[in-house]
């Protein structure tokens, strides 16, 4: 991590990527019981170890790529500074109503305070009214904190602080709306949609719905966890810009089962002409809309429905060729590959994709039409050069980190590209 402040800047999903937030998983993914996994937002309970190792390779080729830096790191850096410690554990203790830990809370180190805000605080049970609540966490561990795509999206030169649709993550994206706030580490502007909603229960988004395709043109997913009157807030917040003319398409999403969690799981850019979609959602015919949105000096001029996704940015002059998740051949295929993350890349660079190795069907569909398939531990070693690959995807083992629910978009938080 550098010293000087880096200024934010996203205009697309592929420009090369020049610096990313990260959270390593800890031990907050394993604090957990299959009874509690569903409320922790998880399909199955992890395995620390294996995961890690895991970890290891998507932020080993990160780091031979680009700048990145560790929420964590910028955390405990936040937390020295008096006045913005206290006002996040404030934040904190009132929403989560853990008022009488606050003194407490207030009196840990720097990095004791980062890794309980982590990893959870347990309850001390003073009272019978403690004791029958079955609970063991005062404050629960942020069990999807290495999903930093959620909780914030740089857009442009402006970070926008996501209101979680599930409370199991709101302390991530007061987390984000610290280290953004504090001044201590990036140029750039803040939009926090905690604030801008007015405790209006309705609104909800999450970063893995929001895809910058173009300076322009927003693709924003809207389902479970990313509702319509977010995207009409987002909107108004964008409007404010008078930027001449605006696009944001939106698709619909199944609310199950949950591997449509966001618009990633289902579509994402590989490459400037390119995208991975799931064919069923996005290019089939069903029941989930999209819709082309217009703006035009700072106003809503025309929203209209649209095929799918391809036609709407065809029609803003973005013709992307779909890659078939789980190929094109068996729709089981396709079903299972999108369960585990299939569709869910992440761009280092135009054609330059991170991706999970289970997901044979796809990386063969992919292989098909030019790119060639490579290991990450091959990139982190030096065996694979990056730079003379035209198209490639790096592949990450991923047996436990895609049972949390996500890819190697979900798992990144891009702060700026080229
Ligand atoms: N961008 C994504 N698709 N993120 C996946 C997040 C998964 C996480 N378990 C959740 O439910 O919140």
């Amino acid at each position: 991590m550098s010293t000087s402040k880096l200024t934010l800047n996203v205009q697309s999903e592929i420009g090369k990527l020049e610096a990313v937030m990260l959270h390593y998983p800890g031990p907050e993914v394993e604090n957990m019981t299959p009874k509690n996994a569903q409320r922790a937002l998880y399909s199955d309970i992890l395995n620390l170890s294996i995961a890690q190792k895991e970890y290891a390779q998507l932020k080993g080729v990160l780091e031979k790529t680009s700048l990145v830096y560790k929420v964590s790191d910028l955390l405990e850096k936040v937390l020295e500074i008096p006045g913005q410690r206290l006002s996040l554990l404030q934040k904190i203790c009132v929403t989560e109503q853990v008022e009488d830990y606050f003194d407490y809370l207030l009196e840990l180190s720097s990095s004791q305070l980062t890794k309980i805000l982590i990893e959870g605080l347990p309850m001390q049970v003073k009272t019978l009214t403690d004791f029958l609540k079955e609970e063991y966490y005062a404050l629960q561990p942020l069990y999807n904190f290495y999903f930093t795509r959620d909780t914030s999206v740089t857009i442009g030169n402006t970070s926008l602080v996501c209101k979680m649709a599930n409370a199991v993550r709101m302390r991530e994206s007061f987390i984000m709306d610290a280290i953004f706030n504090s001044g201590l580490f990036f140029n750039g502007k803040i939009t926090n949609m905690y604030d801008a909603s007015q405790n209006n229960p309705s609104v909800k988004i999450e970063g893995g719905d929001v895809l910058v395709a173009r300076e322009d043109v927003l693709l924003i997913g809207s389902g479970a966890r990313t509702s319509p009157q977010a995207i009409d807030l987002l909107i108004q917040e964008l409007c404010r810009e008078k930027l001449s003319k605006r696009h944001v398409i939106v698709q619909q999403l199944p609310e199950t089962p949950e591997s449509f969690i966001h618009l990633d799981m289902a579509f994402t850019f590989l490459d400037k002409n390119t995208a991975m979609v799931y064919k069923p959602l996005i290019l089939n015919s069903n029941p989930y809309k999209t819709v082309h949105i217009q703006i035009e000096n700072g106003k809503v001029v025309k929203i209209a429905p649209m095929n799918n996704i391809p036609a709407a940015l065809k029609k803003l002059g973005m013709e992307v060729e779909p890659v078939i998740c789980g190929g094109r051949a068996d729709d089981w295929d396709q079903e299972r590959e999108q369960w585990h993350s299939g569709a869910n890349f992440l761009a280092i660079a135009p054609g330059k994709v991170i991706s999970y190795a289970r997901n044979i069907n796809t990386l063969e569909e992919l292989n098909k039409k030019g790119f060639e398939i490579v290991r990450a531990d091959d990139v982190i070693s030096g065996r694979f050069d990056m730079e003379t690959s035209v198209k490639c995807v790096v592949t990450l083992d991923g047996s436990e980190l895609p049972r949390g629910g996500g890819g190697p978009r979900c798992m990144t938080m891009p702060l700026r590209r080229q």
